[in-house]
């Protein structure tokens, strides 16, 4: 009897290479089913033969999501970082790129690429898939995914030891790349990201001495700060408005505080942002110390002009007619959605984060978006100074003195020129006194253009005075800058030295 059954019990040999058998089964079918099977057929069969796998196998399936909840995945995330580290000679497939010609080439995983990873004794077999989710009238999602298989024994060990192990040796690795720098895009609703290699550091930037070592305090101060912030019940994020003409080193400023705290920058087109509802998507997928950077703000007309226009309105003026919205025209950001996206329940999503605005004019701004707690430090980009003029010279041409310097400096105090007129002048030329002298003349002739021009302006009569009276509103702004400390610091105003 005994005998009778062990004929029709499989030894543990045929059973092993039955299971291997199926498993090399589904993959072929999985393969061809890739190849000639249209998308929408396959995201609805795939599901179906990850299941029949998992049941006939002795694989537990983990189905790891680009999102979770309302955020980003930080597992997948870590796994699109981590797996193209781990191919080898079963790797079928990888994404290869190079940003620039001399870039050890980078890698990454395709859609339908298999890595296989060893981890402590166990066999992890990870393939990305992609599924496109209901589409709205502003996107049309595609969402990818990992399907990550081990033993089901190994179910635990892979929840406590190896995806913890991903997410660890993802940030190592990202440490090594260095910064870099994300835009949004709409479309697809994911950040694209590149090498960030800004070379401004606070050393190069043209700027004033104390306004420098202030900047740098502050933002030394913020970052030590966690436990102030939590004990406040205040998000972890603080804001920075930086105003000033062209060419006066914003940008410059952007990539000196990114240098300086090792934060990746997020650079957000308001003009392109299609809705209110994209801010909430940027702030939960943005990552912990960062910097999200609005640039040109005013160039925004939706959030810029709001209650400036209204406060300008006279009661009898008729109302302007609505603006006609075109067709297919998303209806962007307003202003009240940038309020939300600083300071709104969302703006909690994340911690150490620093928000950056740019502009070229400060007044055209709403004064809802500058009052502390959104903008809490208002910094002043002017022209160049004395000081600003040898940073340039140092960082420019390598010297720290020379004879023409007292003339240089004696010019620039008499004429408005930026920090990038200067730094283009500058660059003529590799022989530092061929370059000064450029400079020097340079300033000469902008002189001697305002001097020519004055006469013309003294006949406009009253367009002078008004001219005047806004040179003195300027001359004003910018000699106080004010910082409002909330929550960093006391309220306290630092002079521009202009
Ligand atoms: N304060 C500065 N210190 C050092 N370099 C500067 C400074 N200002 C301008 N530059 C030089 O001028 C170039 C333009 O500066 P930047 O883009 O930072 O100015 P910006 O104020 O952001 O201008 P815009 O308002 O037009 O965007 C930079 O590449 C830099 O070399």
């Amino acid at each position: 009897m005994m005998e009778n059954m062990s004929m029709f019990i499989p030894s543990a040999s045929t059973l092993l290479s039955a299971c291997a058998t199926a498993s090399a089964f589904f993959l072929l079918v999985d393969r061809i089913f890739d190849q000639i099977i249209p998308q929408w057929l396959k995201d609805y069969i795939n599901p179906i033969i990850w299941e029949l796998q998992s049941r006939f196998c002795s694989d537990f399936i983990f189905e790891v999501e680009d999102e979770w909840g309302v955020s980003d995945n930080e597992i997948f995330r870590a796994a699109m970082t981590y797996l193209p580290t781990r191919s080898g000679p079963t790797t079928p497939s990888l994404l290869v790129g190079s940003e620039k010609k001399c870039e050890q080439p980078g890698l990454g995983i395709p859609i339908g690429g298999q890595i296989v990873d060893e981890f402590q004794g166990m066999h992890l077999t990870w393939r990305l898939y992609s599924r496109r989710t209901r589409e709205t009238i502003w996107n049309s999602n595609e969402r990818r995914f990992f399907i990550l298989s081990c033993k089901k024994s190994c179910r635990q060990k892979v929840l406590d030891n190896y995806l913890p192990h991903v997410i660890r040796t993802s940030q190592s690795i990202l440490n090594k790349q260095g910064l870099r720098i994300y835009t949004y895009d709409q479309e697809y609703a994911y950040w694209r990201m590149t090498a960030f290699r800004h070379p401004s550091t606070f050393e190069t930037l043209a700027m004033d001495p104390e306004k420098k070592q202030f900047i740098m305090e502050d933002l030394d101060l913020f970052t030590s700060r966690k436990g102030f912030f939590d004990t406040t019940g205040k998000t972890w994020k603080r804001g920075y408005l930086l105003y000033g003409p062209p060419g006066t080193g914003k940008s410059s400023l952007v990539a000196a505080i990114a240098n300086h705290l090792l934060y990746n920058v997020y650079d957000i087109q308001l003009s392109t942002v299609k809705s209110d509802s994209v801010p909430r998507q940027i702030l939960t997928s943005t990552t912990n110390r960062s910097i999200l950077l609005f640039e040109d703000i005013d160039c925004s007309t939706k959030v810029s002009h709001d209650r400036v226009k209204k406060k300008g309105k006279k009661a009898n003026e008729r109302p302007e007619p609505p603006e006609k919205p075109e067709k297919n025209d998303a209806p962007g950001i307003t202003l009240s959605g940038l309020l939300n996206f600083i300071d709104g329940i969302w703006s909690s999503c994340g911690e150490e984060r620093i928000i950056i605005f740019t502009t070229n004019y400060k007044e055209k701004l709403d004064p809802a978006l500058l009052r502390p707690g959104r903008m809490d430090v208002h910094i002043h980009m002017g022209y160049c100074t004395p000081a600003g003029f040898r940073v340039l010279a140092g960082t420019h041409l390598g010297i720290k003195d020379h004879i023409i310097f007292g003339k240089i400096e004696a010019l620039i105090q008499a004429v408005e020129v930026s920090p990038a007129e200067v730094a283009q002048q500058l660059m003529t030329s590799n022989k530092a006194e061929v370059a000064l002298e450029g400079l020097a003349e340079f300033l000469s002739t902008k002189k001697s253009e305002i001097k020519r021009a004055e006469p013309k302006k003294d006949k406009e009569g009253s367009l002078d005075d008004k001219q005047s009276r806004e040179k003195h509103r300027d001359k004003y702004m910018n000699l106080i800058s004010r910082v409002f400390c909330v929550p960093n610091r006391e309220c306290h105003q630092v002079l521009d030295h202009e």
